[in-house]
């Protein structure tokens, strides 16, 4: 992300904290998603009663975007209302971040200032399709149907 994308991604971030549904943390996260084409798509966490039902601002934001086409990233913006330290993805928001490749992640706090860091830093040790598919080969090697 150069400069300006990354700041027109904090306003977006940072804009769309109204809008979150936080009644039980009152954690206003906001996440905004820029596609390697330049479109920007924003989410929030959105809370329910039944705490567990719980999604990210990161998710509800690769979710709007892989459901419209979108799915190569360069990087994610996350803001929060804490304003003394850096709120970073929780890991189901890694894990879905690392599906769709490397890309910047970026903690901002109120007053703008940022930490900065990468699907895959956040996640060492990862799993993913590529450990899926070692293991369909080991299986096709030693003759193993899908069946047994
Ligand atoms: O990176 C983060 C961290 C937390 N939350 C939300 C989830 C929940 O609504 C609240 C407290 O965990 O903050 C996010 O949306 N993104
Ligand atoms: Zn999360």
């Amino acid at each position: 992300m150069n400069q300006e994308e990354l700041e027109k991604c904090i306003d977006a971030a940072q804009n769309s904290q109204q809008y979150a549904h936080c009644p039980y943390s009152h954690f206003r996260i906001g996440a905004a998603l820029l596609t390697t084409c330049g479109k920007i798509f924003t989410g929030v966490n959105v809370e329910n009663s039944s705490y567990g039902l719980t999604i990210c601002a990161e998710r509800t934001a690769y979710t709007k975007a892989v459901s419209e086409g979108y799915k190569s990233f360069k990087g994610i913006v996350v803001a929060s209302d804490l304003k003394d330290r850096f709120i970073t993805p929780c890991g189901a928001c890694r894990q879905f971040g690392v599906e769709f490749g490397d890309f910047e992640v970026v903690c901002v706090k109120p007053d703008r200032t940022t930490f900065k860091s990468s699907t895959h830093k956040l996640l060492p040790g990862l799993f993913s399709q590529e450990d899926l598919i070692a293991k369909a080969q080991q299986d096709e090697k030693e003759g193993k149907t899908p069946q047994n």
